[in-house]
């Protein structure tokens, strides 16, 4: 069964406009029909949701045990795009994932146990900051309020540390003018010396700015993450900073990791078993990077409970995985999918070692986030990036650089 979920996102800045009101998500459940049910979730936008149902139908009869045949039953007449991503690979991710579950779940055992085994009990995420306009009135029970200027984001990192005791820090940058953003960076190192701090304002500065802004954050960042659109950007960049650069945007596909590595683009790649086709072709991708001396991070968009989960099963088996691994949790106030979702304590999740991924499907809490969906209206459903956009005078409130 496949089910289109909305919840609430905060206003929650970054380039390409702002989150809220809703985040889309696709929940996924392959049943097989003795009680045996396993899960995934995904993207929510309309176009991945239609691609997602009609590769449901064709999995019909097809063996949970045979991850080609299930691969081959999702292809169809899906072709990459012309951004580069590949809709075979996110379009299976998810039955990859429920897959794992069930088979997991047939054998009583974790699914970290079919990845290889742990190599470790607690996955590790950092606190993802947000530049942020304040909820409308009645809708801030979270506390979070309005973060704009570094004060207002050392105090959203004090929330989040506190709650989480998270012991990395990344902000999502490329919002207000570069030097305002390096202020903000100067001022979350004075405030919490300790924590690894992270930019990312994906790839919203030139090579120019990108350099500048790698200058003036030499000592204080563990990794810049997209400053700059393209490899041949990135290994610009790169050859004048002194940190590493990251990346969720221009290594997407197997195709981008010979170029980028060769060229010196990238130090970091973060992961996301959404978009690289499932929880093994991550382990893949993490191979090729210690191959290369590359490490590996991991990415997340908005997301619910169900790949919370997967990406700490994932965690816990890749030794690559020296980052602390990025998600959108803390951002979404507790509304899930799952009866208990995993929590994050002491900066890091507890991994399951239950059967299948750990989590169990709350069928009136899926209930309600989709007749959620149902009145989130057309438009909302339609954007495949979920973002309104802001009024570009909003963006010069911060001083130039
Ligand atoms: O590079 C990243 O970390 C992302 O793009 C993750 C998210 O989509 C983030 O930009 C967001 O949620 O606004």
């Amino acid at each position: 069964m496949v089910t289109p979920v909305a919840f609430p996102d905060p206003p929650l800045l970054n380039s390409a406009g702002v989150h809220e009101p809703w985040a889309l998500r696709t929940i996924v459940e392959l049943d097989c029909g003795d009680g045996l049910v396993g899960l995934g979730e995904t993207f929510g936008d309309a176009p991945h949701l239609d691609r997602v149902r009609r590769a449901a139908a064709a999995l019909v009869g097809t063996d949970p045990f045979d991850l080609a045949a299930v691969r081959r039953a999702v292809a169809g007449d899906h072709t990459p795009r012309a951004d580069g991503q590949d809709p075979v690979a996110r379009v299976f991710a998810p039955f990859e994932v429920a897959c794992l579950d069930v088979q997991a779940r047939a054998a009583g055992q974790p699914v970290h146990a079919l990845l290889g085994g742990k190599v470790r009990d607690r996955v590790a995420f950092c606190a993802y900051l947000f530049y942020k306009w304040a909820a409308h009135p009645g809708g801030d029970p979270d506390g979070f309020g309005a973060a704009l200027d570094p004060d207002g984001l050392v105090a959203q990192a004090r929330l989040l540390v506190d709650r989480h005791g998270f012991g990395s820090i990344k902000l999502k940058g490329g919002v207000f003018e570069p030097a305002a953003e390096v202020e903000a960076i100067q001022a979350l190192r004075a405030a919490f010396p300790d924590h690894p701090l992270r930019l990312d304002p994906n790839c919203a500065w030139t090579t120019g700015t990108s350099a500048k802004v790698a200058a003036a954050t030499a000592e204080l960042l563990e990794y810049l993450e997209d400053p700059t659109p393209g490899i041949e950007g990135m290994a610009e960049v790169a050859r004048a900073a002194r940190m590493p650069l990251a990346t969720n945007m221009c290594v997407v596909r197997t195709g981008h990791l010979r170029p980028a590595f060769t060229q010196g683009a990238v130090g970091v790649v973060l992961a996301d078993h959404h978009y690289w086709g499932g929880l093994r072709a991550c382990a893949d991708l993490a191979a090729v990077c210690r191959a290369w001396g590359v490490g590996v991070s991991m990415h997340s968009n908005s997301h619910l409970g169900i790949s919370l989960a997967a990406m700490a099963q994932l965690g816990a088996a890749l030794p690559e995985l020296t980052y602390a691994a990025d998600t959108h949790t803390p951002w979404q106030d507790g509304v899930d999918v799952v009866t208990e979702p995993l929590s994050i304590v002491d900066g890091a999740v507890t991994v399951p070692d239950t059967p299948g991924l750990g989590v169990t499907l709350d069928r009136d809490r899926l209930g309600r986030l989709h007749e959620q969906y149902e009145r989130c209206g057309i438009r909302v459903r339609d954007d495949t990036a979920y973002m309104r956009t802001v009024d570009p005078s909003f963006r010069k409130l911060r001083p130039r650089w």
